[in-house]
């Protein structure tokens, strides 16, 4: 079966990236998968250059092309934050409630029309001895005052989707695979795939 490795600890990431690539015929292999490898740390300033620093330390480790997301919230009203910090915003637990308390409390008093946000995902390919590759993609939304939906992970229940008149937690997985900043990203790899994809058969 043809396989990819996502360079990703975050089980809502791997997750997504299977439901995303399980129609192609690939399979996902995360780092979850590989409980010894290292942590990469990220020190970039943008999500680029972590998703950049991820997948190379990764190709290097693995010996073999890897994608890495690196992807976060980013709240016009918070200048931006929590951007690059969204994982660990309430602090380096990385706790989801958490992060979203803290968002709520930040933004409390913030009418609806000034709350606009975007997610963002950078994808990065990686390789020895291949120049690294990275696209992007945005999700654009209002963050609610409260949090609504159990799907997704992260900030999903408090990103409403104005083109769904929901929120992310509250679209089915098909729903935000659909609109979400993951599968815009991903889908600009198209031209990529077959040099991404391992034949392993
Ligand atoms: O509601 C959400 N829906 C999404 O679709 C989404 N995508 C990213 N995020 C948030 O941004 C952080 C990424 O930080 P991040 O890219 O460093 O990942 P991470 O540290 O969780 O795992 P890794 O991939 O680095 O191993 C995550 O933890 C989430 O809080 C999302 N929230
Ligand atoms: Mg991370």
């Amino acid at each position: 079966m043809k396989q990819v490795i996502i360079a990703t600890k975050n089980i809502g990431k791997a997750r997504e990236f299977q439901e995303l690539l399980e129609k192609k015929g690939i399979e996902v292999k995360s780092l979850l998968d590989f409980p010894n490898c290292p942590d990469v740390e990220e020190t970039g300033s943008t999500f680029a250059e972590n998703a950049v620093l991820k997948a190379e330390a990764m190709a290097h480790y693995f010996h073999a092309i890897v994608i890495a997301d690196d992807s976060g919230l980013s709240i016009d009203a918070l200048d931006g934050r929590p951007g690059v910090y969204s994982a660990r915003y309430a602090g380096e637990e990385k706790n989801d409630q958490k992060n979203i308390a803290k968002v709520l409390e930040e933004l409390k008093g913030i009418p609806f029309e000034k709350r606009t946000a975007r997610f963002h995902c950078a994808l990065a390919v990686a390789a020895p001895g291949r120049r690294t590759t990275v696209v992007e993609g945005t999700c654009e939304g209002y963050i609610t005052e409260v949090p609504k939906g159990e799907n997704g992970f992260g900030y999903d229940p408090i990103f409403y989707v104005p083109q769904k008149g929901k929120t992310m937690a509250e679209l089915s997985k098909e729903e935000k695979n659909q609109i979400s900043h993951r599968a815009k990203a991903l889908a600009k790899l198209e031209k990529q795939w077959d040099e991404i994809i391992n034949d392993k058969e």
